[in-house]
């Protein structure tokens, strides 16, 4: 089975608080993108892992190899399987691209082993390898609350595109999130309701104007490059521009694709860049 595993970005993050766990409490909305990891699954007695096009460890901690043990001690079931994943999502940038291939994993043994598990179970079994996965396994445009677990599916965002630029530098997302003790976020929050209603709407113009992301405060301290790759950006007038997630990838809104090509092409930072679309759905089984 063929698996197209999309990443995502962050259309807003805000973060409500620090939980006695040690995790913060999300209020995300979340945008799949068409921008993703290949992942081919076929059954197999062991757990067999390999990665073309990053250089990942192919043992049990990858996500992918986590999410055949998770599927095995949730089910009971002897779940094995043969995975290649090419890689086309950059890693550590706030692109979920881990989470991407972990949710691909779980929806494409969900199948080829006829489990018949809901998406809400696939989403249960997957919050407690990574928070992304349950988002991952729903794709297109959501809200995310707790830590990544609650998905509210929104309608999905049909227009604009997206250029998205990774700067030649990861971000660990547990260093972004452990740098915001201390901070004062009061002032810091997105405007929930005007960003769900330029959603709504459709309103590319406003949902630009109001794109935010606290991780973005603790992320420019961990590399301060973020924030000068930001304006950048800012400065070849995209509708906005925001960092993904704990980052290190920004992305630039625009209306269209003339828009996003001239973006593309003037920019001209060390790193990787693409112009990608917003996707409407989660993994997607390319060829059985
Ligand atoms: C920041 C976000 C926003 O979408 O995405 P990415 O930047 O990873 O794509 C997620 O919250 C990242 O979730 P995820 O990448 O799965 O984090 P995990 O691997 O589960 O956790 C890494 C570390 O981040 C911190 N963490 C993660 C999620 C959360 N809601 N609160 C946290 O404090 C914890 O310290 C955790 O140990
Ligand atoms: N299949 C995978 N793809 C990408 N990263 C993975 C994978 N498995 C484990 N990782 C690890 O997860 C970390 C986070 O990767 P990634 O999910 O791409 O970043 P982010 O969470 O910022 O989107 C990386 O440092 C990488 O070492």
């Amino acid at each position: 089975m063929l698996i197209f595993a999309p990443a995502k970005i962050n259309l807003t993050l805000d973060i409500l608080g620090k939980r006695p766990d040690g995790y913060h409490e999300l209020w995300s909305v979340m945008q799949a993108i068409t921008l993703g990891d290949l992942v081919e699954i076929e059954p197999a007695e062991e757990i067999n892992l390999r990665v073309v096009g990053a250089d990942l460890p192919v043992d049990s901690t990858n996500i992918a190899y986590k999410a055949v043990l998770a599927l095995r001690a949730a089910t009971g079931k002897a779940i094995g399987a043969s995975i290649t994943i090419r890689k086309k999502i950059p890693l550590e940038a706030g692109l979920a691209g881990g989470s991407a291939d972990g949710a691909a994993v779980l929806f494409g043994l969900n199948k080829i082993y006829n489990l018949n598990l809901r998406k809400e179970e696939l989403s249960e079994i997957g919050a407690k390898i990574s928070a992304d996965i349950p988002f991952c396994l729903n794709g297109g445009t959501a809200l995310v609350q707790g830590i990544g677990e609650k998905v509210k599916k929104l309608p999905p965002l049909k227009k604009g595109y997206f250029v998205i630029y990774k700067p030649p530098f990861g971000i660990s997302t547990r260093e972004a999130y452990l740098r915001l003790a201390g901070k004062d976020l009061t002032k810091a929050h997105p405007d929930r309701e005007k960003i769900l209603k330029a959603l709504a709407e459709e309103n590319l113009e406003d949902l630009g104007k109001f794109l935010k992301n606290l991780l973005e405060i603790s992320a420019w301290e961990i590399n301060p490059e973020i924030y000068k790759y930001k304006n950048e950006l800012l400065n070849l007038k995209p509708l906005g521009a925001l960092m993904s997630g704990s980052g290190s990838a920004l992305f630039a809104l625009t209306e269209n694709l003339k828009k996003a090509k001239e973006i593309y092409y003037q920019l001209t930072l060390p790193g990787q860049k693409f112009i990608v679309r917003p996707y409407a759905a989660g993994p997607t089984c390319l060829k059985l």
